[in-house]
């Protein structure tokens, strides 16, 4: 029988395997995850997720506290390694790269070079300033000290935060730091971004604004973006939304109810970019 690994050393039964996303015709996603399944003593956190995000998009991933999102997220940029399933990431003009397969050290450098992160809270240092929270990113990712401060600066000029670049985190408003969170995550141009409740804090005029800067700075430049969020506003300036429910993503068959065959989630010929009847996803193409 086909099983994946569990903590408690009972085998769980696999989902069935289903074909990876073929993405828009002749174009390789970016990133594209297949049959991913992670599960804990307890929780069948996700039960065989498919997807792919390609350049120039926001995916956004919704549900309902516990449905999976953040771990979906988390697989995907290689914070954590699933019981099964694939994670291919295609670097620009690089070979592709299987984020699961790779170990620890590889996976640290891949993010740090071609992930950005922003979370609701806790990426930023309290004890560094603005322009050292994100300098700090830029020389972590190979920047020299003096470009990086010097791009850490510009991104402040361009949030219009130059002249709170020497203040630490504590002295911000939440919108200012989160926008220096985003510049924290966007210094190195980042092939692709993960956004977990990137505007959970805010409220919705900071929140509009935050968002505008995130997708500018990664959809907006031909890079991607995927953010996990219970705001139907922020979904919606995404180019598509999945929802996720019980660990798969919810085709909306079975509202309310929880899934049992552990099948349905957007695989074959289910479109995420606008290709195709997507399960789950919902287009703005
Ligand atoms: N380290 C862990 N150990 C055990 N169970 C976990 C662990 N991390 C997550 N889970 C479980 O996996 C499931 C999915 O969690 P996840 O954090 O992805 O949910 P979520 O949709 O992001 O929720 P929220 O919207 O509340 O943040 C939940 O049942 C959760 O309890």
């Amino acid at each position: 029988m086909n099983t994946t690994p569990h903590d408690s050393g009972t085998p769980i039964p696999a989902p069935p395997v289903a074909p990876p996303h073929p993405g828009p015709a002749g174009v390789q996603p970016l990133l594209q995850a297949t049959n991913l399944v992670k599960t804990y003593p307890g929780a069948h956190a996700l039960r065989g997720v498919s997807i792919g995000v390609s350049r120039g998009q926001a995916l956004a991933i919704m549900g309902p506290s516990g449905s999976g999102k953040t771990m979906l997220l988390h697989c995907l940029a290689g914070l954590i390694t699933p019981d099964a399933g694939t994670v291919a990431f295609q670097p620009g003009g690089g070979p592709p790269v299987q984020v699961s397969t790779l170990d620890r050290r590889e996976r640290a450098r891949l993010r740090r070079e071609s992930f950005g992160f922003v979370f609701q809270q806790g990426l930023l240092m309290p004890e560094l300033t603005a322009v050292e929270n994100i300098a700090v990113a830029g020389m972590l990712g190979g920047m020299k000290r003096q470009v990086a401060f010097a791009a850490a600066m510009d991104w402040l000029h361009s949030l219009g935060l130059e002249a709170h670049a020497g203040k630490r985190i504590g002295q911000l408003s939440g919108g200012q730091a989160q926008r220096v969170a985003v510049a924290r995550s966007q210094i190195t141009s980042p092939e692709i971004t993960f956004a977990d409740e990137p505007t959970g804090a805010l409220d919705s005029h900071t929140s509009h604004e935050v968002m505008s800067i995130l997708l500018a700075s990664t959809a907006g430049a031909g890079r991607a973006l995927v953010v996990v969020t219970h705001d139907p506003h922020v979904a919606a300036r995404a180019h598509h939304r999945i929802h996720v429910r019980d660990g798969l993503i919810d085709d909306g068959k079975a509202q309310g109810t929880a899934r049992v065959d552990g099948t349905a989630h957007v695989g074959g010929a289910a479109g995420v970019d606008g290709v195709g009847g997507a399960a789950g996803v919902e287009g703005a193409a």
